[in-house]
């Protein structure tokens, strides 16, 4: 099933996207040169942003017609700069678990998430003294801890060495297929994307 599909669609001075289709289910990486307008592609899917011309529809229905609140916790971005609170691990997750007034999942689940995202550091520590590439890996664990029905990332790798990416991205892909998610993500990286991508979306 087509979860979105876009039909010429443009963002003024910014970009346009002729047709695209992404597949329920499947893992999608978007590659393409640098302001071709991959990030804003991913802004456009979870309705962040609005585009001047076009048609965008998730599950067959106009994108625009959706609850963005709702559609946002359906399609989680995760951009390149993360929001963490100037707080320990544990605490990060109790709070984006009270914005959403939910019970937060315990340290020993916790811990199972950091794992899958390469984060072997105590739920204790600050989250302050993470580098960019722990900072965005904890906070993909928060959110796949949260269950979404589409993750995407943008340029989930640019921070991490090859073995720490390759690991990253064989356990998310492990874990969205086992729980029936959609992964999407941009890369530059086009040896990742076609060692894990079921679709690639070339934008050059
Ligand atoms: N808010 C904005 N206002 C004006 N122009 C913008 C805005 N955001 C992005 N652009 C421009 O739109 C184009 C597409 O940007 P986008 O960030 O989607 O590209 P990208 O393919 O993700 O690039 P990169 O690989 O460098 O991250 C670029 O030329 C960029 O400079």
């Amino acid at each position: 099933m087509d979860l979105f599909s876009l039909n010429d669609v443009q963002i003024q001075g910014i970009a346009s996207y002729k047709q695209i289709v992404i597949e329920e289910g499947r893992t999608t990486f978007i590659c393409g040169k640098s302001g071709c307008g991959k990030s804003t592609l991913l802004k456009l899917l979870n309705a962040s942003i609005s585009p001047d011309r076009g048609e965008i529809n998730y599950r067959g229905k106009p994108i625009a017609n959706y609850n963005t609140v709702l559609l946002r916790r359906d399609v989680i971005l995760l951009s390149q700069n993360v929001f963490l609170f100037d707080n320990t691990i544990r605490n990060n997750f109790v709070q984006f678990y009270g914005y959403r007034e939910q019970t937060p999942p315990t340290d020993e689940k916790i811990a199972e998430f950091l794992q899958l995202c390469s984060i072997s550091l105590s739920l204790d520590t600050n989250c302050q003294e993470l580098s960019g590439g722990e900072r965005q890996r904890v906070f993909v664990a928060i959110c796949l801890s949260f269950l979404p029905k589409v993750l995407m990332l943008d340029e989930p790798t640019s921070a991490l060495d090859d073995s720490t990416s390759e690991a990253l991205i064989f356990n998310l892909k492990g874990y969205c297929v086992k729980n029936k998610i959609t992964l999407i993500a941009v890369t530059h990286d086009k040896l990742l994307a076609q060692r894990y991508a079921d679709t690639i979306i070339n934008m050059e």
